[in-house]
This record gives structure tokens, sequence and C-alpha cells, in this order.
């Protein structure tokens, strides 16, 4: 796979998400040699709110890079090249010195519902434009959000970065991002893989407050002195401009062509597969975006609530997301669950909705529950897989936190009817993805060898039996949804521009968030 040149040198991948910083130090040859994750938590400051504080990160960086230069000295000496992934998104914005105006704010708020209205109705062809309809947690319309709800932050912008992008800054002082993180911005022309000039005036976006874009596997800068101080690396490390973590993702499992297909459970959810033309289709909130490989593009239904209600409940239930797990395997009976806990995008496009329960008795059991919020995360599956079939779905290589669930994994094999197969190391994921472009940028890789899978593969064939069972039950799922959607919209239409919780209503708002995940 790999080239001669440098053959004894190693790529720090590394991949800010939204529950975690993750980093891995790979090789071509040997893939992941050494792991390091430093926790993130989400403040929820209102029922649409979802944000994190930049410095947050660049402190978790620092964890992470701490803890290999500690626990693979050998491995960190090596490092020869960067490569960034990060969630998708995101806002991060800056002053004309360079400085934070405002905590980031993420894929996964909601605020910014009444302005994708308005995008909608100025422009009709937006979706066949960016890729996706206008969706509240795109940078788009969370910029013409904050002008109107927070007029004094909006008129300092002098920039506007995406998370990993923002870490790319940091560490070598370019505003530099790819294609495929551009492509999540609702302000990015996909099929010509440019910044697009309708789509920045209809969001009052100026030009220069956007970031160059380079190749994913290019290289955006050196890294800085003080920045190579602070992670204990020698200064002028190349740093490959990266991917979004879906894209990462996908390169980080070689899947990149035509005819692979990705399943990404981690905070939020992705099935994912590669297109070689773009091909729009935002009626049933499809996602068409830039991949991270030239001439590559994707189609994805997304979904806002991947495993993280699985940490939720394990937050509430003040338990470990594993012991509950395992009691949710050993549970016979579960009450129905919607996981909508920040609203929903594929299939529903709806900010509104939330999570709920229905069934429950005086017998009802915290494993039941959580057995219950398992099964609506893979119904939530099945609903996006549906959206997306354009006919029969290939088998899915799995990323992301969830998939340590085997309940979880088996039950949406079950319901898509197709081989889902996580790699036996677990290790291929977004960080790694980013050690792969890094790898490509200095030229330890040819972007061919970008499409080479895991050797060692744990795979969940679907079980058709099974399969029948659980369809009734997303029969009922679906009916549950469709009786509390409308609920959801009249309480959504009474929730100021603010987006502070009207009083009387139950949409939940808290200082901070988050389950003790694993
Ligand atoms: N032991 C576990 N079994 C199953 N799922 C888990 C476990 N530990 C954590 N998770 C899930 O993994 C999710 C985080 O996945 P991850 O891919 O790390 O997310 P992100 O990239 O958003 O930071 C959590 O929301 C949690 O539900
Ligand atoms: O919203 C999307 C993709 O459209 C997510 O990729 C986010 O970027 C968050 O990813 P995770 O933190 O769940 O990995």
């Amino acid at each position: 796979m790999a080239r001669g040149k440098g053959s004894g040198s190693m790529q720090l991948g590394l991949d800010l998400g939204t529950s975690a910083v993750k980093a891995v130090i790979a090789t071509p040859e040997r893939g992941v040699v050494a792991r390091a994750d430093a926790p993130l938590q989400v403040q929820t400051p209102g029922p649409y709110a979802c944000e994190q504080a930049p410095e947050d990160w660049w402190r978790a960086v620092r964890q992470v890079s701490a803890r290999l230069a500690r626990e693979a000295p050998e491995a960190w000496r090596a490092i020869s090249a960067i490569g960034l992934s990060g969630q998708m998104h995101g806002a991060v914005l800056l002053d004309a010195s360079g400085a934070v105006i405002r905590p980031a704010i993420l894929w996964n708020d909601g605020r910014a519902f009444r302005e994708c209205a308005t995008l909608a109705r100025d422009l009709p062809g937006i979706g066949a434009l960016a890729g996706v309809p206008p969706l509240p947690g795109f940078p788009a319309p969370k910029l013409m959000w904050l002008a109107e709800a927070e007029p004094a932050a909006h008129a300092r912008i002098a920039r506007m970065l995406m998370p990993k992008d923002w870490l790319g800054l940091r560490l070598h002082g370019q505003a530099v991002t790819d294609p495929s993180d551009a492509a999540g911005t609702l302000l990015f022309d996909q099929a010509r893989r440019d910044w697009s000039a309708p789509l920045m005036q209809a969001a009052g976006v100026a030009r220069d407050w956007l970031p160059r874009i380079l190749g994913s596997a290019e290289i955006a800068g050196r890294l800085r002195p003080d920045a190579a101080a602070e992670l204990g690396l020698p200064a002028g490390l190349p740093v490959a401009a990266g991917a979004g973590d879906t894209a990462a993702g996908a390169v980080g499992l070689g899947v990149v062509g035509r005819g692979d297909g990705m399943i990404s459970v981690g905070t939020s959810g992705q099935i994912l597969l590669p297109t070689r033309r773009f091909r729009p289709d935002p009626d049933r909130m499809i996602h068409a975006f830039a991949h991270a490989v030239p001439e590559m593009w994707y189609r994805m239904a997304a979904l806002l609530n991947g495993a993280r209600p699985m940490a939720w409940f394990a937050g509430v239930a003040g338990a470990r997301i594993g012991t509950l797990l395992d009691e949710a395997a050993a549970a016979r009976d579960a009450p129905l669950c919607l996981p909508y806990l920040t609203g929903e995008r594929t299939p529903h496009g709806d900010p509104h909705l939330r999570g709920a329960f229905w069934g429950m008795g005086y017998a009802t059991s915290r494993g039941e529950m959580m057995r219950g919020v398992v099964e609506a995360v893979a119904f939530s599956f099945a609903d996006a897989a549906e959206a997306l079939a354009e006919g029969p779905l290939p088998s899915l290589l799995a990323t992301g936190g969830g998939t340590r669930s085997d309940l979880l994994m088996q039950m949406i094999a079950d319901l898509l009817g197709v081989e889902i197969a996580r790699a036996d190391d677990m290790a291929s994921g977004p960080a790694y993805g980013a050690a792969r472009l890094a790898a490509v940028a200095v030229g330890r890789m040819t972007p061919g060898d970008l499409a080479a899978k895991p050797a060692a593969l744990h795979r969940f064939a679907p079980r058709a039996a099974v399969s029948r069972a659980l369809a009734g039950k997303l029969d009922r799922f679906r009916a549950l949804h469709a009786a509390l959607a409308p609920l959801a919209a009249e309480e959504g239409g009474r929730v100021p521009q603010s987006g502070a919780a009207p009083a009387g209503l139950h949409l939940a708002a808290a200082a901070t968030a988050e389950g003790p995940g694993g």
C-alpha cells in the first residue's frame, strides 16, 4: 500500500468529535499503532441550543497529545505529518483580531429554524445547489439567526470556520478548509466544489469571512512554533487540510468508491454511499456532499440522534452505558421510544421533534427502557436507510462509538436486511481517515491506496425472522412519531427568536448535558 519514501514515519490523525477529541498515530503499513481520547461536553443553554467552546477543543487536543507522548513515546517521535477531521456544520466565529466571538454553534443546534423557512422561500432551488435543503444546524441559517438574536456578536464577525479548520488555524495559522467540510455549510456549490455567490448573498455572508478551499490531502500549512511547543512536536510538521468527520470516517474505512457503503453510529448517525456524480435529492432530506477524494461525492442519510440517546439515558439512569446495554440485552420487552432529543434530519427535517417513551407500566425496568432506546436508534437508522435506498443497499462498513454495542449493530443489520461489518480493532474511524489523508499529503500513500478496507472484520448478518418481528414494532414507532409531530410543531412555533424556553412548555434545557459515555 505504501510507497518506499520515508517509510519510517508515522502520521497523527486528530478527530474533533462531539463527545471527544480522538487522536491516532498510524502508518500505512501497520494501521493504528497508538490512540488516545479526551472527552468533551456539549452545552445546551436553551431547548434548541447546542454549543461548545473552541478553547475546550484545544485543551482536549493538548490532553491527547500529552497522553500519546507519555504512553507511546517512540510513535510520538516518529510523527511526520498531521491530518484533521471534525464534526461538521459547526460555526466558529472570529473577530478581526482572530479572537473567538462566542461559543461555537454546533451541527445539532436547532435555533435557526425560522431562517431555514426564509432561505427555502427566497431560493427555491437551494437544495439542488447546496446538496441539502435548509436545515437549522448548518452555518448559513445560523449566521442569519445570529444577526437577529445577537446583533452585537454578528457585527464583529470577520471570519467563520468549521471546527476542524479552527484547530487547523491554531496549528498552522492558515484559514483553510476542504471540499467535504465546506459541503456542510449551505454556502457551497457542490457541483462546482466552490463557495456559491447566491448562497452567500442569501445568508448575508461576506466572501472574505470564508476560508480558502484546498484538497483534503493537500498540505494546508506547517506546525507553528507556539503550537509545536504546546503539543511537544517539532515545529514545521506538515498539516493536511483533512475532511469533515463523515468523509474522514469513510476514508478511514476505504469507503471511497461506487458500490461501497458506510454506517456511522456516533453522537450523530449516518449511512453514506459514494457516488461518481453530484446527485441532489433534497426532498427526502438526503445530503449530497463533496467527498474527501477528488471527483467523488456521496449520498447520505443523516441522523442528529445516533448513539447519543443511549448515553443520555445512561446519564439519566445514573449507570454506565455498558451496564445498561447488558440489562437491555437481557430484557424481554421494551416500551416504544422516540429518540429525537435534538429534533431530526433524515427523513423528517424537523427541529421541533423531541424524545418520548410510550407503553410503560409500573413493572417497567430501566433495562427495558434502555432496550426501548436501542430499538428507537435502530428504527431511526431503518427510516434513514429507506429514504436513502434507490435499490438494495450494499453491505456497510461501520464506525463510531455506538458500534461497540452488538445488540444495536445486530438490530440495525436485521432491520436493514444487509450485512454490517465493524473493524475488529474498532480503530478505523475519522481519526484514522485523517491520518491516511496526511499520509497521502506527504507521499507515504497514493490516493488510490485510500480504497483499501480494514483486514479483520466482525460481521453482523441480517436475520430474516427477527427482521419481520422488528418490522411490526417499526410500524408502531412510525405511528407514534406521526401522532406526536403535530404537538412538537405547535410547541416549536411558540419558541421565541432568542431560542429561550417558553414558559409552560416541556422543551428541555440545561447548563450542561451529556451522559457518562463508555
Ligand atoms: N460501551 C458502549 N457501547 C455502545 N455505545 C457506546 C459505548 N460507549 C459510548 N457509546 C456511544 O458512543 C457515542 C459516541 O460515539 P463517538 O463515535 O465517539 O462520537 P463522536 O464522534 O460524536 O464524538 C456516545 O454517544 C455513546 O452513546
Ligand atoms: O452532522 C453530521 C454530518 O452531517 C455529523 O457528522 C456531525 O459532524 C457530528 O458527528 P459526530 O460527532 O457524531 O461524529
